[in-house]
């Protein structure tokens, strides 16, 4: 099986939060993250990077934002406690960003397709290095006021949160199917 096939989403609440990632090996998924395709060489991506005690700064934050954004008939207790939960639950939580310049030669979705990128190459080195990770992105995490939050200015897109962590002892990753290629793809070769 591929790395790319084996590759499972894996929630913060099967990572082992007692089981740190060493520095060196995040640093070594960041540097994956890093050689990413980019248009112009704007290398757009943004990481910030939550550990230890400031997972609960961060998802304290969250709460503090839900709070502030979400219209009182939206507001859904459910979604608002597991702001306030789940950045507590793994190891590491990476906001990650699109850096956009505006009027800039490259347009916003390019940037924001490039950060994709850059978080594949991250999950992809999480998987090889026996990490699991998981991207999540509820509205909050996307918002501009997160953004604000974070120090980043006018000139950045949010896009959710990654959460890294290995997995509990005797985890079974939920399992994923993909449909079949053809309904995909279109060769043209006439
Ligand atoms: C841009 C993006 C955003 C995602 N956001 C969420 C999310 O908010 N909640 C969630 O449960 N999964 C989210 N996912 C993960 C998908 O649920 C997951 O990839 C899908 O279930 C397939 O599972 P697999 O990755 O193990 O193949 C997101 C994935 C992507 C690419």
């Amino acid at each position: 099986m591929s790395i790319f096939s084996a590759r499972r989403s894996i929630k913060p609440v099967a990572m082992d939060a007692s089981r740190e990632v060493p520095r060196e090996v995040l640093l070594q998924l960041l540097e994956d993250a890093h050689w990413a395709p980019t248009h112009g060489l704007t290398q757009p991506w943004r990481f910030h990077v939550f550990e230890g005690a400031a997972r609960a700064r961060l998802a304290d934050g969250l709460q503090g934002l839900y709070d502030r954004v979400t219209p009182t008939a939206a507001r859904n207790e459910d979604k608002r406690a597991k702001l306030g939960t789940t950045p507590r639950l793994g190891p590491v939580v990476i906001a990650v960003a699109a850096h956009v310049e505006p009027n800039g030669k490259i347009p916003e979705i390019e940037e924001i397709a490039a950060v994709s990128c850059a978080v594949q190459n991250l999950m992809l080195s999480a998987h090889e290095k026996g990490l699991g990770s998981f991207w999540s992105t509820p509205p909050v995490t996307m918002s501009a006021e997160f953004a604000t939050w974070l120090g980043l200015d006018a000139t950045h897109r949010m896009l959710g949160l990654v959460y890294l962590g290995y997995p509990k002892a005797g985890n079974v990753p939920a399992t994923s199917t993909r449909d079949a290629l053809e309904k995909q793809v279109v060769f043209h070769d006439a």
